[in-house]
């Protein structure tokens, strides 16, 4: 009876160790748990030390620092390029594909300093996260109610002038996994219009190689990210906002689909780009920031 019980207890100690190791699902789901549990950790552990700053965009490097260990943990490779297009010292908006959570491990590689994500207002009633978000400035969303949110990106316009701030915005709304980017919202365009401010894509390659929430995988692997040239809104009303949102996404999808298609990450530093106010064509054919020498305050 008591050896009979030693091997139950044996089986369920190792029964784990089995399944993490031999069942993909299992392996996938262990991993996403510990995902949100590190993320949930974290800000349980950091809130209280952002608390005594109140709410303020400086508690953001806490969050961004509570992140960026999780690529080693995961076996994680990501490349950079283009970091220095973000060099600007004045505000601007950033857009960005939005893939799965695990976005948030490339966001914290690139977020210029002063930068606050939006993001929708469910992430809010999650514990202490929310309570991390919103100490760190995060500006929240109800996507359910348009006219709210317009209004929130409203003041935001004028928040990111007067206190010099960039805003992170996931354009296509929602996570998406498919071989192209999902019709972009307006909400992050008509913002850079209203503040007349430059807007910078940033396109993170797919993750397919590596995880998938479909297929329950969840391996090591890399992805790159690129910050591509920022494009200029001066001038431009509320009237040009269809156009330059899907000009945007265009400049973008290409971007994703040369990278789906080029496995070997052998891109070209620069791609060329649709021409801007703000960008300047060189010899080699190639669009230029005229401004690269500020540095990010
Ligand atoms: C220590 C550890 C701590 C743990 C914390 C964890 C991590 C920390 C690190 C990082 C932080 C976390 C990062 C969180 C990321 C979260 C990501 C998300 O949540 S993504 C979801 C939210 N984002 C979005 O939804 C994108 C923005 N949405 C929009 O822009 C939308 O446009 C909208 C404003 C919500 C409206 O949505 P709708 O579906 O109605 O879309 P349309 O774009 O078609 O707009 C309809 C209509 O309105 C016009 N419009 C839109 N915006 C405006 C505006 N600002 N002013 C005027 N008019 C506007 C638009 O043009 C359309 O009209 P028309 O068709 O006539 O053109
Ligand atoms: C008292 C309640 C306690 C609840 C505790 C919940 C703990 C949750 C722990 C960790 C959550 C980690 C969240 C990381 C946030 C990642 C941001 C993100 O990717 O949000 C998705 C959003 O862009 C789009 O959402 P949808 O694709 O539309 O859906």
């Amino acid at each position: 009876m008591d050896v009979a019980l030693l091997h139950g207890l044996l089986l369920l100690l190792i029964l784990p160790v089995l399944l993490y190791r031999y069942c993909a699902t299992f392996h996938y789901f262990c991993k996403v748990t510990f995902f949100n549990l590190w993320v949930l950790a974290m800000a349980t552990l950091l809130s209280p030390f952002a608390a005594i700053r109140g709410r303020c965009v400086e508690n953001m490097k806490l969050l961004c620092a509570a992140i960026r260990p999780l690529k080693h943990l995961y076996g994680i490779k990501i490349e950079v390029l283009g970091a220095e297009h973000l060099n600007l010292k004045e505000p601007y908006v950033i857009v960005c594909n939005h893939q799965a959570s695990l976005d948030l491990m490339g966001m914290v590689e690139v977020i210029p300093k002063r930068c606050v994500p939006i993001a929708k207002k469910e992430l809010l009633y999650m514990g202490t996260v929310g309570w991390a978000c919103w100490l760190s400035g995060i500006i929240f969303i109800d996507r359910q109610r348009t006219g709210d949110a317009i209004d929130v990106i409203s003041q935001t316009a004028e928040t990111i002038r007067r206190e010099n701030l960039r805003v992170w915005i996931f354009p296509e709304g929602t996570r998406n996994q498919s071989r192209s980017m999902l019709p972009f919202k307006r909400g992050a365009f008509h913002l850079a219009v209203q503040a007349q401010v430059p807007i910078f894509p940033i396109v993170i390659s797919p993750y397919w190689d590596f995880f998938s929430s479909k297929e329950k995988k969840f391996t090591p692997g890399t992805f790159t990210i690129r910050v591509l040239p920022r494009i200029e809104t001066r001038g431009l009303s509320p009237k040009d906002v269809p156009e330059l949102t899907e000009t945007v996404r265009k400049t973008m999808v290409d971007v994703f689909s040369e990278m789906s298609s080029n496995p070997c990450r052998d891109w070209p530093a620069e791609l060329p780009l649709l021409p801007s106010t703000g960008a300047t064509k060189g010899t080699d054919g190639v669009w230029h920031d005229e401004d690269t020498t500020g540095t990010s305050d």
